[in-house]
């Protein structure tokens, strides 16, 4: 069975329809990537299947489903101290040494105790996605998780997210409308633009008619390039094949 099922959502805002009629399944441990431009409703899709926007159509979830949500901005008061180990105390009280092993676990250990208001964008990501983890999710939502990130920054962060699907087996359904690092960390990439336009395996979706007359087909590059950091990174242990990869 699936971990969410929606049926036919529609969202409306006012008379603005956002969403209309989109269908979805997100089985366990599968990793779905939802592009499209900006405004195109990825965010309140998202929304939606967390049951935080009305919408028209059916959301199940599984039975006591529990979700990690990593919002796509997070606005922190700059004249607040709040230290990385206290902001993980948010909303409910964790164990130190939990929060330990989550920032250990996105490698941010060394940020236990800096300021929240000065941590660098990848930095303060890894912590969010930390926190995410600590109520130990099936499914993770990570709404555009790299944004303001660079592209080797962008890459390392799919790559830790690929681990720890790999390490919990929870779903990943994550936002993002920069394609070229995050489609091939996908298993199945949805295009949306107020519908669904395309989906399918990345190598399907971007060929697609519908997905080129969107983003054009400038990405081909970036995807090799992530490509090849991905492999290089599973195999850089062994010093013989780095020739391979020069
Ligand atoms: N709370 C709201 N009230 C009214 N309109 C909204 C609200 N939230 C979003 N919208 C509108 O709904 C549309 C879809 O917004 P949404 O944030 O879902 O898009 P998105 O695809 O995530 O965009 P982006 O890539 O820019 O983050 C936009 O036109 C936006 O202005």
């Amino acid at each position: 069975m699936s971990l969410i099922t929606a049926k036919n959502l529609t969202v409306r805002y006012g008379g603005q329809t956002v969403l209309h009629d989109v269908s979805f399944a997100l089985d366990a441990a599968e990793i779905v990537t939802i592009v499209g431009p900006n405004g195109s409703g990825k965010s309140t899709f998202l929304k939606a299947l967390l049951g935080a926007v009305p919408a028209e159509g059916t959301v199940d979830r599984a039975p006591g489903l529990r979700v990690g949500y990593v919002p796509q901005s997070l606005v922190i008061d700059p004249t607040l101290p709040l230290s990385v180990a206290r902001f993980l105390n948010l909303p409910r009280r964790i164990p130190r040494a939990a929060r330990l092993a989550a920032l250990a676990e996105v490698g941010a250990e060394a940020l236990v105790d800096r300021q929240m208001t000065q941590l660098s964008g990848g930095q303060r990501q890894r912590v969010l996605l930390a926190r995410a983890l600590l109520s130990d999710p099936q499914v993770l939502f990570l709404d555009e998780p790299t944004q303001g990130l660079d592209q080797p920054g962008s890459a390392a962060f799919y790559r830790l997210v690929e681990d720890i699907r790999d390490r919990h087996r929870c779903a990943i359904l994550m936002v993002s409308h920069e394609l070229h690092v995050v489609m091939s960390a996908s298993d199945r990439v949805i295009c949306l633009n107020g519908h669904v336009c395309c989906e399918g395996h990345p190598e399907v979706v971007a060929q697609a008619a519908e997905y080129r007359a969107l983003f054009g087909t400038g990405t081909q590059g970036a995807l090799a390039l992530y490509r090849h950091e991905h492999h290089h990174h599973h195999h850089d242990h062994d010093h013989d094949h780095d020739h391979d990869h020069a």
